[in-house]
């Protein structure tokens, strides 16, 4: 079977630490994938290299087989939103967003309407991002995201700085997202949240994936922070 994301044997080290030491993920098509792990286990790291961020020595990582060798067709393939949203500052977020469209060739639709509208940001989408707060800033890429609607959405701790509300609509638009073909990998360390919002989970630990199942499997009558704590 061909998986959408297909990471194999992949290595990085900084300096002299070895961070990753040979991990394997494949996440199908219509996953919601919750990427979990201590403090310092890699999580960034692995997304930074997905996205091609960053560096690494050896392995594959492929995203509906392509490599990163593919240069726009493999970016095209995923939309990512880092942990620290950095964007130039002196352009609306709406400006912004109509400048990834281009970048990924979508056409104008109603849907960025909507979802600036469901993120509540109709009052702050036209004024200069250096003006918007770390939450309205993960909102903003979460509308480019879901408006770009790419094959895979990426996202490193999508959750910091979200008001509840924003969790219910970020919750409800990965669900249509993924009903309508789409994919997700999300790294988060709020385990209650990811049980709920997530249908599969990985755990990074010791350089490795060590777990990744259904959340059904592998919680049963735990709590998926009981398993990461056991694990
Ligand atoms: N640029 C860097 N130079 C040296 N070491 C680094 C660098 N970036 C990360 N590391 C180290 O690599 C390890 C993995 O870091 P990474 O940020 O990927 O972990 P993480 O799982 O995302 O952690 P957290 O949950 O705390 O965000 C850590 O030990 C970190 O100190």
């Amino acid at each position: 079977m061909i998986h959408l994301l297909n990471i194999s044997n992949l290595k990085k080290s900084y300096s002299e630490k070895q961070v990753l030491k040979g991990v394997n993920l494949n996440v199908k098509k219509g996953e919601i994938l919750g990427f979990v792990g201590a403090n310092g286990a890699g999580k960034t790291t692995t997304l930074n290299i997905i996205t091609g961020m960053l560096d690494y020595e050896s392995g594959v990582v492929e995203i509906n087989g392509l490599n990163q060798t593919a240069g726009l067709d493999y970016k095209k393939q995923y939309f990512f939103i880092p942990d620290t949203v950095n964007v130039f500052k002196n352009v609306s977020g709406l400006d912004w967003i109509h400048f990834l469209m281009n970048l990924y060739e979508i056409e104008e639709n109603n849907k960025l309407e909507e979802y600036v509208q469901v993120f509540q940001m109709q009052e702050s989408i036209d004024k200069p991002i250096g003006t918007y707060s770390y939450g309205m800033l993960h909102k903003m890429s979460l509308i480019a995201a879901f408006t770009i609607n790419p094959p895979i959405i990426i996202m490193d701790e999508p959750l910091n700085g979200l008001d509840p509300n924003a969790v219910v609509v970020f919750k409800d638009l990965i669900k249509s997202y993924v009903d309508q073909g789409g994919t997700v990998i999300f790294s988060t360390h709020l385990l209650d949240i990811a049980e709920k919002i997530c249908t599969t989970v990985a755990i990074l630990k010791g350089g490795k994936i060590i777990l990744h199942d259904e959340i059904k499997n592998i919680t049963g009558s735990k709590s998926l922070e009981s398993i990461f704590m056991e694990a």
